[in-house]
């Protein structure tokens, strides 16, 4: 073979060992790059839920603490095996009640909940975890309970639970828990309880503190009888703005589903109805009241119910379904100043006073520099405070700020009515701020 043919052979085979090395190359990059966690199995598709007269051996030796009582025995157990419970919510209360009602051997469990788990809810929401953030708090709690006892009949409703949905859902379920946070679905859950006649065992918890009861059981009263009216939602907290300490919902859902059992093994029929009260620093920490039967003028439970369908329940109670942050609108757009223009307004340098309404407990997790600290709660007194440190920077205007932009709002009102007209409100507060201007400022 010539020389040339060789020198044209060995440059055929460079360009190809070039092509191999360019395309290894990439697949080295390709394996070296971060990998996606898989997908998370889903567990199989459940076969039908069918009740049994008898438990099986791995049944029999599963729940063998449960069983040597003699308060459950081989048919409080059936009677668990047996039943259906829906709980509505999977936070802080539907967390811990899940899972014991899961763990206890309770033959079916529905979960409803519309919310996607975020980190935040961790520090009480332990039936979720870091590789489920993001996913439906539904389907995480499925996966949770079929980790736990694949012998579960698990569904998951990644839903609103709202009037469209309500009556269907709940009326495949012998018992009804309710484990969520706000007014409207709390009104929705009882009156689709007592409309399909099924127990309702309803909790709810706050900061230190939670209370239980079980409603329209047993000739009891359902929750309109003891509370016929919403309460003005200005006057309700919820925990992304109270704060809740993780271990209380913890108690209130864990207790939710001893009711559960109380009611199906039937020893509940026998308790006349009361109103359990918590509270994790204060003694004693329990406390259980007696609270009156049922009414005969209730709405939906009474002789003459006027409420006889499900109805528009964000009306009834004058507030939405959802915890997420409320934004409200109380001053014309001119009289506020949004996070970015404020931003430019502290890197120009422009003289101000910037004051920080919060509570001092927020305060303390993160301010912006130089902002003087005066609480709302204080704010009337303060005033001269205020017009104090003003003069320190020779008049000059006044921003606002707090955790959402509710409450400077507020104080900026509250200031024009004493005079002071160059006063402004952050919009959106700390919040926004973190999400328009600095992702590095903590958000909470
Ligand atoms: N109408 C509803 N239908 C379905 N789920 C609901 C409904 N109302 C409330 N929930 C759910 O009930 C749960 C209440 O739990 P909790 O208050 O502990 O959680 P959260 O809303 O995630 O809390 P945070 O206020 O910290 O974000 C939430 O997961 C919420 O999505
Ligand atoms: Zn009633």
């Amino acid at each position: 073979m010539s020389a040339q043919s060789d020198v044209e052979r060995l440059a055929a085979e460079n360009a190809a060992l070039q092509t191999r090395i360019q395309a290894l190359t990439k697949e080295n990059s390709r394996l070296k790059a971060p990998q996606t966690s898989p997908p998370l199995p889903d567990p199989s598709p459940l076969t039908a839920f069918t009740q049994v007269e008898s438990l099986n051996n791995p049944e029999i030796a599963r729940y063998s603490r449960q069983l040597l009582l003699p308060e459950v025995g081989v048919q409080g157990q059936l009677s668990l095996r047996n039943a259906s419970v829906l709980v509505v919510g999977a936070g802080g209360l539907g967390s811990p009640c899940i899972l014991y009602l899961a763990a206890m051997g309770v033959g079916k469990i529905g979960v409803i909940d519309h919310d996607t788990v975020e980190i935040s809810n961790l520090q009480r929401q332990v039936i979720h975890s870091e590789s489920r953030a993001g996913l439906s708090k539904a389907r995480s709690a499925r996966l949770a309970v079929h980790e736990l006892n694949s012998d579960c009949h698990c569904i998951a409703y990644d839903l609103v639970f709202d009037y469209t949905v309500a009556l269907s859902v709940a009326a495949e379920y012998d018992v009804v828990v309710d484990a969520t946070d706000n007014v409207p679905t709390r009104y929705l859950v009882n009156d689709t309880c007592v409309l399909l006649g099924k127990p309702l065992v309803s909790a709810s918890a706050l900061k230190l503190d939670g209370q239980l009861t079980v409603y329209n059981y047993a000739g009891g009263p359902c929750y309109r009888c003891l509370f016929p009216v919403p309460p003005p939602p200005e006057t309700v907290t919820n925990c992304s703005d109270g704060g809740v300490l993780g271990v209380v919902p913890g108690i209130l859902g864990t207790l939710q589903a001893l009711e559960v059992v109380k009611i199906l093994t039937g020893v509940k029929a026998k308790e006349a109805p009361t109103l359990l009260l918590f509270s994790a620093f204060s003694s004693p920490t329990f406390r259980s009241i007696k609270i009156r039967g049922k009414q005969a003028h209730c709405a939906v439970c009474g002789t003459q119910p006027t409420i006889t369908e499900l109805q528009d329940y964000v009306a009834f109670c004058g507030s939405q379904p959802t915890d997420g942050p409320v934004h409200l609108n109380l001053l014309p757009a001119g009289d506020r100043i949004t996070c970015a223009d404020y931003h430019t307004l502290r890197q120009t340098g422009q003289p101000h006073l910037l004051v920080d309404v919060r509570e001092p407990v927020q305060y303390d997790i993160c301010r912006l520099p130089g902002s003087l600290h005066v609480p709302w709660r204080d704010f009337a007194q303060r005033v001269p405070d205020i017009l104090a440190a003003r003069e320190a920077v020779s008049h000059q205007p006044i921003y606002i700020i707090c955790r959402l932009g509710n409450d400077s709002q507020e104080a900026v009102l509250h200031l024009r009515e004493r005079g002071v007209v160059d006063a402004k409100d952050i919009v959106g507060g700390l919040l926004e701020w973190h999400q328009s201007v600095d992702p590095t400022f903590p958000a909470y």
